[in-house]
């Protein structure tokens, strides 16, 4: 096969932080995504229904003229956050969804959830208006070992929530082990997983062999070949459970390579031809188009879009570097690599 033809897909997990980076970094998901479920870890986080219509306002701002790219809008769950911010959010109709970071999993994640159970009317109104909660699915014990913080969320925090929740819909964001993989093919249909597409592509070695390499490194961590595996089987096995969400996190250059380098990697500018690479690898192009394009819209009730992109068999080669802001670069993923599919524009 040397073209393929699909419904244009969507991001379900995207970073676009803001200000001048925000403006550095849309128009590569604009030109690929037809819409993208937008992450609130700014700093400072956005917890209300304002700031999110803000901050969306602002995101329109900083697109190219004619994009027709649809930000969809989603809150920072915090222990504080009231029922009544939920309504309101519901009744925007423009933020789709509430996310958990537990606090201190990840980027921005400092005003976090420190406890469920603090946010339990807060659940409850999600559950009742039907906006789906995502999961930064980590438990963040010191006790617990880097690579088994997901293994471990699934039983002290996913299950619980579940059972108190069974109606919840829940989105297990950026899964990265067999364990998840098998626990979203087993839940009911309100849960769903995003697979980004570096867990596709590399495993911990590509990240520690031979020097250790910063843009490989976020978090969730990448995971032994055996997850790996699993999460390219579960991404290509045509279950409408599985869906594509970037996790494209950019940040500076400098504060990657550094000696106390931030978590995040920046896909957004092949990451449609990186998916291409890794679902071909599978044996598996055909089933791209339901996991890119059709079952993302299908769980969160929104129509699928109406146009299509085509990737060609065409080799190119990803810039080493791309500007971020005054004075500062961006390294995307596969940097200087040459891709086999480009996406025609
Ligand atoms: N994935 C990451 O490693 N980083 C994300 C945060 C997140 O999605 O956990 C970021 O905002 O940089
Ligand atoms: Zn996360
Ligand atoms: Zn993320």
């Amino acid at each position: 096969m040397n073209s393929i033809t699909l419904t244009r897909p969507d991001d379900w997990h995207l970073h676009l932080r803001d200000g001048e980076a925000m403006a550095a970094v849309v128009a590569a998901s604009a030109r690929q995504m037809g819409r993208a479920i937008i992450m609130p870890n700014l700093k400072p986080p956005v917890t209300t229904t304002e700031h999110a219509l803000a901050y969306r306002e602002r995101i329109l701002a900083a697109l190219p003229a004619g994009a027709a790219f649809e930000p969809l809008m989603t809150l920072y769950l915090t222990d504080k956050t009231p029922a009544e911010e939920i309504e309101r959010a519901h009744a925007s109709g423009l933020v789709q969804a509430v996310k958990l970071y537990p606090a201190g999993a990840t980027t921005n994640s400092a005003s976090g959830v420190t406890d469920l159970a603090h946010c339990d009317a807060a659940i409850g109104a999600m559950a009742r208006l039907g906006i789906p909660l995502l999961v930064h699915g980590e438990v963040t014990d010191a006790d617990i070992d880097i690579f088994d913080r997901e293994a471990v969320f699934i039983e002290r925090v996913m299950k619980p929530l579940l059972e108190r929740h069974p109606d919840l819909k829940v989105v297990f964001e950026h899964i990265t082990t067999a364990d998840a993989a098998d626990f979203v093919a087993a839940a009911p249909a309100n849960v769903a997983a995003t697979i980004t597409v570096h867990h596709l592509l590399f495993n911990r070695n590509h990240m520690l062999v031979g020097g250790i390499r910063p843009h490989y490194y976020c978090l969730p961590i990448l995971k032994r070949e055996r997850h790996r595996q699993a999460l390219l089987a579960a991404a290509t096995s045509g279950s409408p459970r599985f869906f594509l969400g970037t996790d494209s996190a950019p940040h500076a250059r400098g504060d990657k390579e550094s000696a106390c380098g931030c978590a995040g990697v920046y896909t957004a500018p092949a990451a449609l031809e990186l998916y291409a690479t890794a679902f071909e690898q599978a044996g598996a192009l055909e089933r791209l188009e339901g996991f890119a394009s059709h079952f993302g819209p299908d769980f969160y009730g929104l129509p699928r879009n109406l146009d299509t992109v085509t990737l060609v068999r065409e080799p190119w080669q990803l810039p080493e570097t791309l500007r971020y802001a005054e004075g500062q670069t961006i390294v995307p993923l596969a940097a200087g690599e040459t891709l086999e599919w480009k996406l025609k524009v």
